[in-house]
């Protein structure tokens, strides 16, 4: 049956693209979603199976990674623009070249003022929280007698560009990951705590205030943190809990291990130096532990962190 081909257009969808830059110890993310679809004078790769005029996918990818590392990232406008003119102008059969770009915002973590007196101010400038992300959630149940009520939040994505490393694990013959010195630590954070009121009779918490200053906290724990892992970042931000907020006296937390991957750029004679990174979807780690104030027993179900 005769047919005729219609519409077509091909690439790499969602390149997850990363590029930090560094100025001194202040550094700016661009955090991109890239995804690129070419059309031209592709007839024979669809009819034919000819692929003289295809660029493969795969080079499509590894030019935003490239460009982002050679152009750098000004805009998602400027960075589309640039690539888009790249496809057409250098390839021939490629004729029109679409590339839609998702950009996700980070803002910066306030730290705390005890905090800044022991390091410089440039040292507070790679811990990053995103934008318009968190579900704040809440709990309660009361039996007639005694109350819980068990708050928190979910998918809060937070980044340190650097101070973080992770080293001196266990090597078996399946071992195959680099040890590093200067890593990006990322998570969305979903986490609980439990409230120690429980009677009626007892001072209510303010609430409104217990969660602005409870966020806070764990925040500024996860930027001053210099981390040997994502487990000892977690006991932090949930010890800092604990230890400014009385009237909480349980913290879950469940963090995955949102890992970025330096890209290899030296295909390209790029030279990495830890400013382009992939920011992998999954598999991810992920780290899960409750802290308890001393005497406290644990409440909070070891699944709820992941509802
Ligand atoms: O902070 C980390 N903790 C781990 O347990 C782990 N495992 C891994 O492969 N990378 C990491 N990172």
């Amino acid at each position: 049956m005769p047919t005729i081909l219609g519409q077509n257009q091909y690439g790499k969808a969602e390149n997850r693209v990363v590029k930090i830059t560094r100025d001194g110890g202040t550094h700016h993310i661009k955090d991109l979603n890239v995804s690129v679809a070419l059309s031209g004078d592709l007839d024979d790769v669809h009819l034919t199976g000819s692929n003289a005029h295809c660029l493969p996918t795969d080079t499509t990818k590894n030019t935003v990674y490239a460009f982002a590392k050679e152009y750098g990232i000004e805009s998602a406008e400027q960075f589309g623009i640039h690539l888009a003119r790249h496809f057409v102008t250098s390839q021939e059969p490629i004729h029109r070249a679409r590339i839609r770009i998702e950009e996700y915002s980070w803002e910066r973590i306030a730290t705390s003022d005890a905090n800044s007196k022991f390091i410089g101010a440039d040292d507070v400038n790679h811990s990053f929280a995103r934008k318009g992300q968190e579900t704040r959630v809440t709990q309660i149940t009361y039996d007639g007698e005694r109350w819980e009520v068990i708050s928190g939040l979910k998918d809060l994505v937070v980044m340190n560009s650097t101070n973080s490393e992770f080293w001196g694990y266990i090597k078996d013959k399946y071992t195959t990951l680099q040890e590093a010195y200067d890593r990006i630590l990322a998570t969305q954070v979903s986490g609980r705590w439990r409230f120690n009121w429980t009677d009626d009779e007892q001072r209510m918490p303010n609430w409104e205030k217990s969660y602005e200053q409870t966020r806070k906290h764990m925040l500024q724990a996860f930027a001053e943190t210099y981390s040997y892992s994502l487990q000892q970042t977690l006991y932090q931000m949930a010890t800092r809990i604990i230890s400014h907020r009385s009237e909480i006296d349980e913290v879950r937390f469940s963090l995955p291990n949102k890992h970025h991957f330096l890209v290899d750029l030296e295909p390209f004679g790029l030279k990495n130096d830890n400013e382009v990174y992939y920011a992998a979807d999954r598999p991810y780690g992920l780290i899960e532990a409750t802290v308890l104030r001393d005497g406290a027993t644990a409440q909070i179900p070891v699944d709820m962190t992941n509802l």
